[in-house]
């Protein structure tokens, strides 16, 4: 399943896109930097995988790609054309770019019919009624069959599998050239989860789509994209092909990631350091490296520079950290060290 992508060209690429959301009046005022020079590119025909635990800024950074929120800084371009004009105007990129969400149904009212949720966004983007026969034959793409037995029911009536169905025929009709997936299977069974996710493949494959594939979860990382990009406190702290960086990761987020999910060679001693995952943004080092305070490989300098992304082999691997993890790196410190500093 997985390819070379790295000579294809690149159709979506984020440069160096910042958010910072600001929020309170002028005495209590605060600020998240929720996203942090992120800088991406998703290729023709590509999966690309954005990994990272809640709060990392993933959804910020999916809002900006799709044009839904401005960058504070940096841009979004499809085809080298900006995602959002000036003066607005997202309904051509929107066209080309399509989300599919944690939550099949979030944005829907939910007493319009299959074949109004799918058709309404064919009328909106121009194309010329009767809808049914279109509605009908993106339910078979999507395996909804017979598409007659679904294409007048309302959302109540169907499974959360079947939603997430619906919503990829809505997104498919509009004939994008990007999915962005954010955390499209979260919310369903595991095997559900694995059919959405083959789906989601062949129809890449049929419709010559590239997907970008947003998540907390890299077993599903792992099985979707050719290549990833671990998230981190609002920055990238590691990109490369996926296999190559799940085999060996050079960042130790990337390597607690791998602790997180389920493996059997999972390590007790160095996956109890990584237990205080999931905090908010907020509570990380503005300075130095983010992860440091959770990372058993630390030393001193860590809190002192701010190391940006540095390739690190010709595959196109790349890593922020100042001490990047090789077979022989040791941890620097005791489970009890982190115990006690998270007590503290
Ligand atoms: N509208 C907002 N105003 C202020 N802070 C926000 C806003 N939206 C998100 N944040 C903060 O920005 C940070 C990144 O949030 P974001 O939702 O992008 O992360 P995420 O990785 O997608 O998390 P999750 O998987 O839980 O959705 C978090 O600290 C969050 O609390």
């Amino acid at each position: 399943m997985q390819r070379r992508t790295r000579w294809m060209k690149p159709l979506l690429q984020v440069h160096n896109v910042s958010q910072v959301y600001e929020s309170g009046g002028f005495l209590r005022k605060s600020r998240v930097r929720a996203v942090r020079d992120v800088s991406l590119e998703l290729r023709e025909g590509e999966v690309l995988a954005v990994v990272g635990e809640s709060g990392c800024g993933k959804s910020t950074l999916a809002r900006m790609i799709l044009g839904l929120l401005p960058p504070t800084e940096g841009r979004v371009e499809l085809d080298g054309r900006p995602v959002v004009r000036r003066g607005g105007g997202r309904l051509e990129t929107a066209k080309r770019l399509q989300m599919i969400f944690q939550d099949p149904f979030e944005t829907i009212n939910s007493n319009q019919k299959v074949e109004t949720v799918i058709g309404r966004p064919l009328q909106l983007h121009g194309a010329k009624g009767p809808f049914r026969d279109r509605v009908l034959k993106l339910l078979r793409q999507v395996g909804l069959t017979p598409a007659e037995d679904y294409i007048d029911k309302y959302p109540s009536q169907l499974s959360g599998g079947q939603k997430q169905r619906v919503m990829i025929a809505r997104a498919l009709g509009i004939g994008p050239r990007v999915l962005v997936a954010d955390e499209p299977t979260s919310m369903l069974d595991v095997s559900i989860g694995i059919d959405i996710m083959n789906l989601m493949l062949d129809l890449k494959r049929d419709h010559e789509l590239s997907l970008l594939w947003i998540t907390h979860n890299l077993g599903s990382a792992r099985y979707m994209s050719d290549r990833i990009a671990i998230m981190f406190g609002g920055q990238i702290v590691e990109s490369g092909p996926t296999e190559e960086v799940i085999a060996a990761p050079k960042h130790p987020y990337t390597k607690a990631l791998l602790y997180a999910s389920p493996d059997p060679r999972r390590e007790q001693v160095e996956a109890a350091a990584f237990q205080a995952a999931g905090r908010e943004e907020a509570g990380l080092p503005e300075t130095g490296c983010r992860f440091r305070h959770r990372c058993p490989y630390a030393r001193e300098d860590c809190a002192r520079s701010d190391v940006g992304l540095i390739a690190t082999t010709d595959s196109g691997r790349e890593v922020r950290c100042l001490h990047p993890l090789t077979d022989r790196t040791e941890p620097s410190r005791s489970q009890e060290a982190d115990r006690k500093e998270m007590e503290a």
